[in-house]
């Protein structure tokens, strides 16, 4: 993000874990199973996308015509690391609210081209750094519009704003959240509003990727919504606040859809260190760059038959033991990379998977929807990108 270093692009090990661990506690489970209780910050904003869903559906219902999930996705996943980390929901959901129906339905995320620029940008990520910087100065100067510069201009001073407003309060009264933590560890206030920006991105477009995937895959499957609604069903008629591990179908649903939703399938990379590596009977130098390829383990037949299909069922086949652990399939999903530079947001990722696919298959949204496509393609770079940005759907 410009000269600022971020958890992300550090490769000083003190450097990133400094922020990294400063920020570790925003991601407990404790914490986010308390946003997503009712008036939570999680619960909120799931609650307000499926009355959006709802209304959407009907105006498309009536007028014959087609929803963009994945816009409406990526609404609310900015809203909720804004609202869960910063304390704030930037409002993507809450924009265009005063449209008429029809604008709405076809209306743009705005801060989309500030996701699309940093998404763009990681298409060169792979090649050798020096051919990156260079890839990369010639893509900013080619690719910048104005819309492109109003967005970062726009997220720049909502990061801006929020640690302002932190740092006007006495530190011991502050109200915990990503940029008080970070201001906490010595950070400076310029950094911080720059490491806010890289989060909102980290987690507003994978996970919106990763939703609208499953969403897409639970229209085309219409019999995976019915069970899965089932199940939820029969939940709500047992104890409150039922386990995870007693909905199985719903935690193979979200499995499965990280295992085929593409939001990083080119490799992660690593270094091999000082001693070198020896992997089968193979020795890797130090020094050597090896990565493994989401993409490429994910879709492995010999793990997952019929490797494209989306088939909630393979989680559970062998018996719901072990809270649906299948070790040799688990060693093959790297949906959030692995070791000590995996992703730190994955807790509130999959908290807002878990939340938003039970609400919407509760509320009934997505019975009788087709998608208008037969399947999602990518263009497969370190972020992949919808070919698009769109995944529409209709309701015949
Ligand atoms: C389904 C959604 C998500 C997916 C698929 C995803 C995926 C990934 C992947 C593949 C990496 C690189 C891991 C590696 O190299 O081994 C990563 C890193 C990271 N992610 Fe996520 N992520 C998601 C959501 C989030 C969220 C919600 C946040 C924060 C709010 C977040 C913050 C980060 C950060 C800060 C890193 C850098 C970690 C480091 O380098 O030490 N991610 N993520």
């Amino acid at each position: 993000m410009g000269p600022v270093t971020t958890i992300f692009s550090s490769l000083d090990t003190d450097y990133r874990d400094l922020r990294a661990k400063a920020v570790a506690p925003l991601f407990s489970t404790a914490r986010l199973r308390n946003a997503s209780l009712h008036g939570g910050v999680i619960q909120e904003c799931v609650s307000e996308f499926v009355t959006q869903l709802a209304s959407l559906k009907a105006d498309c219902k009536t007028n014959h015509a087609k929803l963009d999930i994945l816009d409406q996705c990526a609404r609310l996943s900015l809203d909720v690391v804004t609202g869960y980390l910063l304390n704030e929901p930037y409002g993507g959901l809450a924009e265009h609210q005063q449209l008429p129906m029809e604008k709405r339905r076809n209306a743009k995320l705005s801060i989309n081209p500030f996701i699309f620029a940093i998404v763009g940008f990681s298409r060169f990520s792979l090649l050798p750094n020096w051919l990156f910087k260079f890839m990369y100065s010639l893509y900013s100067r080619f690719s910048f519009s104005e819309e492109v510069g109003r967005c970062f201009v726009s997220m720049d001073s909502f990061a801006r704003r929020l640690v302002s407003q932190t740092l006007e309060v006495d530190p011991a009264k502050r109200q915990d959240s990503y940029q008080t933590r970070l201001l906490a560890a010595g950070i400076t206030p310029a950094e911080t509003e720059v490491q806010c920006q890289a989060v909102v991105f980290a987690g507003s477009d994978s996970t919106a990727v990763k939703l609208a995937t499953i969403l897409f895959h639970l229209v085309q499957n219409q019999d995976c919504l019915r069970r899965l609604k089932e199940e939820l069903q029969a939940a709500e008629t047992e104890d409150e606040g039922v386990a995870l591990q007693e909905q199985p179908y719903l935690l193979a649903v979200i499995k499965e859809g990280l295992r085929v939703g593409m939001a990083n399938p080119t490799r992660m990379t690593r270094v091999v260190p000082s001693k070198g590596m020896l992997v089968g009977d193979v020795y890797i130098p130090p020094g050597t760059i090896v990565g493994v390829a989401p993409y490429i383990v994910h879709h492995d037949p010999a793990v997952f038959p019929d490797p494209f299909a989306f088939r909630p069922e393979r989680w559970l086949e062998g018996g719901r033991d072990n809270g649906l652990k299948r070790p040799n399939m688990d060693r093959s999903l790297l949906m959030f990379g692995a070791g000590l530079r995996a992703c730190i947001g994955r807790n509130l990722a999959q908290k807002q998977l878990t939340e938003t696919i039970k609400a919407v298959v509760k509320s009934s949204v997505l019975e009788g929807a087709r998608t208008c496509q037969k399947r999602i393609e990518l263009v497969e770079w370190f972020n992949a990108e919808i070919k698009g940005h769109t995944l529409d759907i209709e309701w015949p």
